[in-house]
C-alpha cells in the first residue's frame, strides 16, 4: 500500500529525468563551464590512442570539457560549492558509456593494462562525492547496463543489471509480477539498483523490509583486471566469510557490480498509520525503542524533532512520530496494536491520517533539508545520517545539534529518527549555514568536523546509508580504528594498481601511474 503509493504518486512530482542522471537544481543557474578543477589532483589524461581503443569496445566516449563536467556532476554539496564558485569538481576525464557486461570487462582490461583510474558512475545522486574522478582517467557510465534479466517467481528473486533506475525497476516488478523490493530511498527515481548496493543504502520502509545489504541474494562483479566473479546466491550459508558483503558498500573501489539478484516481497494492499506527539525528542526515542524491543517492526517509524515537526507538520511544539505499516492484515494490525500501546503511555495522539497524508505527499520531493529556510548565494544545506545505540542516542542528538549550532554561520541543526532496529537507530541530521560565498567550504568542513567528533566519541557509525565518498574520507581511519588496515589490505589485494575509484572510502589516491612506471 505504501509501496504502491510511491509508484502511483511518482517521484518529485514528475520533475526528474527518467532512466538517466537528473542534475541538481543549481546546475540550471550556471552561466558557463569553468575548466580549472575544484576537486581533482593531478588528473591522469586519457591519450588519444587510448580513447580510440575505448571507442572500439564501448557505446560512446565523451571527452569535451563541457560534457565531462555535465557527466560527472553529482548531488554533493561539496561539488555544488566549488562549481558555483567557478571551478567544476572534475572537468578532466573520459566518459565511457557501456551497455553490456562484456563491454565492462573489455574497458577494465584496457584500463588495467594502462594502469588508468576508473570511476564507476551511475545515477550520480550520491551526496558524498563518491563518483567523482578525483584522479581523472576513465569514468565508466553504467546507466545503459539496465535490463531486467528475469524473475524466479517461486523463490521471489529478481535478476537485474546494475544500471537500472529505481523507479523503472519497481514499476516493472510491481506492474508485471505483483511484487516489490520494499527499498524506497528518497532518491528512488534518480538512483540505480547498482548504486544502492555500492553505497549500502537504506529505504524509507527499512524497518520492515531491511536495508539493501539484507535484500541482495547474489551478484556478479567485474574486478580490476576485467575478470567476472559471482558472489552470494544462497538464503544463508556457512562457507566462511560472506564475500558478498565485502562488495556491498565498496563504492566502486573493489569492482564493478554488473548484475544483482534481489529478494522480493508480495505487493501489499493493506496498510495503516498512526501519529503521536512527544514533549521531548528523548521521550520520542524511548517510544521508538519500546516499539522495536516489544517485537513490532512497522515499515516506517519516523520521529521528527521540534524544528522538523514545525516545518513538516506545523507542530513546532511537539516531536511528531509517524508509525506506518503495510503487509498482511493480521501482521499490520498486531504491529499497530503494540505501537499504539507504547505511544499511549508516553505521548499525545495526533490526527494520524493527516500526518500520514502529508508524509506521503512530500516524502519524495528533493531539497527537503533546505525546507523552511531562505536560499541565498551563501546558503548551504546538507544532511548527515548516522547510527548509534539506543543508550547513546539522546546524548548524540543533543551534542551533535549543539556542535553544529556552535559553528559560526550555522542557521540551524535539526534531526529526525528515520530507521530503527532492536539495538539502535539512525538519526538523520540536517545542517544549514549561511556565510559569505567564499567561506562556504570552511563553514561546511567545520560543521562536519564538529558533528563527527561527537560520533567518534560515541563509537557510532559515521554513516547509516549515504556512504563515505570524499566527504567522510578524513574520518574513516579514526572511526574504524585498527580494523581500517583490513580494508586497506583487501583493496591492495583486489586492486593492486589502485585503479578503481582512487581516493575514496578514506583510501589512498596514490596511483601506480604516479610512480613513473607507465
Ligand atoms: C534527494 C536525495 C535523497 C536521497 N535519499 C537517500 C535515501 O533515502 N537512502 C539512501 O540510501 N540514499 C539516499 N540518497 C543518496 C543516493 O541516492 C544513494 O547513495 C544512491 O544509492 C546512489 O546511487 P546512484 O545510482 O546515484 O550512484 P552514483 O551516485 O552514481 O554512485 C555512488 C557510488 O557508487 C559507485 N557505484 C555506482 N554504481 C556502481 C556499480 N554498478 N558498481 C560499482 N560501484 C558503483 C560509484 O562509483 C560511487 O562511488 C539520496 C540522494 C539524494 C540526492
Amino acid at each position: 500500500m505504501i509501496s504502491k503509493e510511491a509508484i502511483k504518486r511518482g517521484y518529485n512530482r514528475g520533475k526528474y529525468v527518467v532512466g538517466a542522471h537528473t542534475p541538481p537544481a543549481y546546475a540550471a543557474t550556471l552561466a558557463q563551464t569553468g575548466t580549472e578543477p575544484g576537486l581533482q589532483r593531478d588528473p591522469v589524461r586519457v591519450s588519444a590512442e587510448l580513447v580510440e581503443a575505448l571507442r572500439g569496445v564501448s557505446d560512446d566516449v565523451l571527452t569535451a570539457t563541457a560534457d565531462v563536467v555535465a557527466w560527472t556532476r553529482d548531488w554533493w554539496a561539496g561539488s555544488m560549492m566549488t562549481e558555483t564558485a567557478g571551478k567544476p569538481a572534475t572537468p578532466h576525464a573520459a566518459i565511457v558509456r557501456v551497455s553490456t557486461v562484456e563491454q565492462v570487462q573489455a574497458v577494465m582490461r584496457i584500463a588495467n593494462a594502462a594502469a588508468m583510474p576508473v570511476t564507476v558512475s551511475a545515477g550520480r545522486s550520491n551526496v558524498t562525492g563518491a563518483a567523482l574522478p578525483v584522479r581523472g582517467g576513465i569514468v565508466l557510465d553504467v546507466c545503459e547496463l539496465n535490463r531486467l534479466v528475469g524473475v524466479d517467481r517461486e523463490s521471489q528473486i529478481v535478476e537485474v543489471e546494475a544500471g537500472m533506475f529505481g523507479d523503472v525497476f519497481e514499476q516493472t516488478i510491481q506492474g508485471e509480477y505483483g511484487l516489490t523490493m520494499g527499498h524506497w530511498p528518497s532518491s528512488f527515481g534518480i538512483s540505480t539498483v547498482g548504486g544502492w548496493v555500492a553505497c549500502r543504502g537504506a529505504g524509507q520502509l527499512s524497518t520492515r523490509y531491511g536495508k539493501i545489504e539484507d535484500m541482495v541474494f547474489g551478484m556478479d562483479v567485474v574486478l580490476a583486471d576485467g575478470s567476472l566473479i559471482t558472489v552470494g546466491g544462497y538464503s544463508r550459508a556457512a562457507l566462511g566469510s560472506d564475500l558478498q558483503q565485502v562488495f556491498i558498500g565498496s563504492e566502486g573501489t573493489l569492482g564493478v557490480i554488473v548484475r544483482v539478484r534481489f529478494k522480493l516481497h508480495r505487493l501489499p494492499d493493506y496498510g495503516r498509520a498512526i501519529a503521536y506527539g512527544f514533549k521531548t525528542f528523548a521521550i520520542g526515542l524511548e517510544a521508538c525503542r519500546e516499539i522495536m524491543q516489544r517485537g513490532a517492526n512497522p515499515a516506517a517509524l519516523r520521529l521528527y524533532d521540534e524544528l522538523e515537526s514545525g516545518v513538516q507538520f506545523n507542530r513546532p511544539d511537539l516531536n511528531v512520530l509517524l508509525v506506518a505499516d503495510e503487509g498482511a492484515r493480521q501482521i499490520v494490525d498486531a504491529v499497530m496494536a503494540i505501537s499504539e500501546g507504547v505511544c499511549e503511555e508516553m505521548g499525545e495522539k495526533l490526527d494520524g491520517a493527516a500526518v500520514f497524508e502529508r508524509w506521503l505527499d512530500t516524502r519524495y520531493l528533493t531539497g527537503k533539508s533546505a525546507e523552511g529556510f531562505k536560499r541565498s548565494p551563501g546558503f548551504v544545506a546538507d544532511t548527515l545520517e548516522m547510527s548509534g545505540r539506543w543508550s547513546d542516542l539522546p546524548e548524540i542528538y543533543a551534542e551533535v545539534v549543539n556542535a553544529i549550532n556552535a559553528v559560526p554561520g550555522t542557521l540551524a541543526g535539526s534531526a529526525h529518527q528515520s530507521h530503527a532496529y532492536v539495538d539502535g537507530a539512525c538519526l538523520y541530521f540536517s545542517l544549514r549555514g549561511e556565510v559569505e560565498v567564499e567561506m562556504r567550504a570552511k563553514w561546511y568542513r567545520q560543521a562536519w568536523d564538529a558533528a563527527n567528533a561527537v560520533l567518534i566519541k560515541y563509537n557510532a557509525a559515521l554513516s547509516h546509508h549515504h556512504g563515505v565518498g570524499l566527504l567522510r574520507a578524513p574520518y574513516m581511519e579514526a572511526s574504524l580504528g585498527s580494523g581500517f588496515q583490513v580494508l586497506r589490505a583487501i583493496k591492495r589485494t583486489l586492486d593492486p594498481q589502485n585503479i578503481l575509484n582512487p581516493g575514496k572510502l578514506g583510501l589512498s589516491d596514490e596511483l601506480f601511474y604516479d610512480q613513473g612506471k607507465r
